[in-house]
């Protein structure tokens, strides 16, 4: 089930190449991030399912959800509890019939009121938002305006998930704006102390 409210860390291949991604994943959980996405789009088939299959055991030992960028097959293949999708992702519909009822479907829904309300009318379990700042790992992503967090919080009833440059400083603005969940990459991975990183972020719930 989705988590209410809480820590989402998000990977990325060039943060966490190779042997880092599963130590740095470690940290992040005993930080104490409830949800992690595997995210990475560069790795050929063979190395996604392997790496994936190693995260399903660490969230496991961790009480933690795993999240699968993209791709709900490989969702499927590594029995994670879910699969974020893009809106080029292939929907909603398609993604509950690999996964079942039960798995987790989060929907990007960027700067929109209307995404959301679509996608929550199609059975999204959450609906995310951004970027809210500057993303050094996503600059280009669509820019959004905390007013969407508040209007989102008043014609909703899914979590709400805000990216795009969030970090410590900025984070309690997102959670007062009605940010249920901070998904983060940068200002995890690419700190020299990831569980502090985690732990400063995660305590502000
Ligand atoms: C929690 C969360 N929110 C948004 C995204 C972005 O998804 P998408 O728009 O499909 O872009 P890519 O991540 O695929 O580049 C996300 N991954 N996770
Ligand atoms: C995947 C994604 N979608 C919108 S912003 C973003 C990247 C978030 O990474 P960071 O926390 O480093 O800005
Ligand atoms: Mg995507």
């Amino acid at each position: 089930m989705t988590p209410q409210r809480g820590l989402y860390a998000i990977t990325d291949p060039h943060l966490l190449p190779g042997d880092r991604l599963l130590p740095a994943c470690a940290e992040a959980l005993a930080g104490g991030a409830r949800l992690l996405q595997y995210r990475d789009k560069p790795a050929d088939a063979a190395t996604r399912l392997t790496r994936a299959r190693a995260l399903r055991a660490l969230t496991r030992d961790h009480g933690a959800l795993l999240i699968i960028n993209d791709d709900p097959q490989l969702a499927a293949d590594c029995g994670a509890d879910g699969v974020h999708i893009g809106q080029g992702d292939g929907g909603i519909a398609r993604a509950r019939a690999l996964l079942g009822a039960d798995a987790i479907v989060g929907v990007t829904c960027h700067a929109s009121l209307d995404m959301a309300r679509q996608a929550q009318a199609d059975g999204a379990d959450y609906v995310a938002f951004g970027r809210f700042f500057p993303s050094r790992t996503k600059p280009q992503a669509p820019p959004a305006d905390l007013a969407v967090l508040r209007a989102a919080r008043a014609a909703l009833t899914l979590p709400r998930v805000a990216i795009g440059g969030v970090n410590a400083d900025n984070a309690p603005a997102l959670i007062d704006a009605g940010a249920d969940i901070l998904a983060v990459i940068h200002a995890l991975f690419g700190t020299t102390d990831i569980r502090a990183a985690a732990r400063q972020l995660a305590e502000l719930f």
